[in-house]
């Protein structure tokens, strides 16, 4: 693993987890502020969302524990080939759990959905997804690849992280930023999702997995490895990459948990 190995944050339960998030998203959000005056973060759905909310709607406890959604610019690492309103949607997920909760005098983040008039051409949702990330992040013809500020993960039961299954070809994905996907083995089959590349180059990477039916893969994840999706974000990020666990997801999983200050 390059530097030093990913920190694994583990908690009790998702109330204990959740301040600790907001901690770590506001340090990368005042980050972010500091490089650029705006927070790029890409999310995304399956369970995040809700443990999300948790995180951020929570009230703040100083003055520096403030979220400053008005600077926060959203991607999607990975979004389902449907309308927005469809309940397989992550945006329409992300708007039912956090987005609708934001109250108004906390300002509210610019939201990048997918363009739904490409949603019968897979490839065509992707790039023009990948043009809205050109527009939102190059400076010139040099930008090689999007430097987000903070992906925001999950990780399926079977290793899978974005739209980004094991075993896939899409794995090998060099060039595109985003990519489409028409077999993926979880429903919906029709998918868009940011590649590899994309997602280790991010400044951050923070993943979140909770609960007893995680604790398999993560052992594999963290003990093996096994080309597994989740296992390559560890192994190319390192020390840039975040576990946000509850104690139930890595029971019986050997890996060194760090304490979070
Ligand atoms: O299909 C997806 O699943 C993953 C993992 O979801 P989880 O419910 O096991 O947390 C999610 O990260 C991804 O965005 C989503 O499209």
């Amino acid at each position: 693993m390059p530097g030093k190995q990913p920190n694994l944050f583990a908690f009790n339960d998702v109330d204990a987890l959740a301040p600790a998030l907001r901690s770590y998203l506001i340090t990368c959000q005042n980050a972010g502020l500091t490089r650029h005056e705006a927070f790029k973060v890409a999310v995304s759905g399956g369970s995040l969302p809700k443990t999300l909310a948790k995180a951020l709607l929570a009230d703040p406890k100083s003055a520096e524990d403030t979220i400053k959604f008005d600077k926060w610019e959203i991607f999607f690492a990975d979004e389902r080939a449907v309308p927005l309103d469809h309940e397989d949607s992550n945006y329409g997920l992300l708007k039912k759990e956090l987005l609708d909760k934001i109250p108004a005098e906390l300002g509210q983040p610019t939201i990048h959905p997918i363009d739904t008039q490409y949603l019968d051409d897979t490839q065509e949702l992707a790039d023009q997804y990948e043009k809205l990330l050109v527009n939102s992040f190059a400076k010139g013809d040099s930008v090689k690849l999007p430097i987000f500020d903070l992906l925001l993960l999950g990780s399926g039961p079977d290793g899978h992280t974005c739209s980004l299954f094991p075993g896939h070809p899409l794995l090998r994905e060099t060039d595109a930023w985003v990519a489409p996907i028409e077999d993926s083995p979880k429903p919906p089959p029709r998918r868009i999702t940011l590649t590899l590349p994309v997602v280790t180059h991010a400044v951050k990477v923070a993943f979140v997995a909770t609960g007893g039916g995680k604790k398999e893969i993560m052992k594999e994840i963290f003990e093996q490895g096994n080309g597994l999706p989740c296992a390559l974000v560890n192994e190319a990020t390192g020390e840039r990459c975040s576990w946000f666990v509850d104690n139930a997801a890595v029971e019986g999983v050997s890996f060194p948990r760090r304490g979070f200050l």
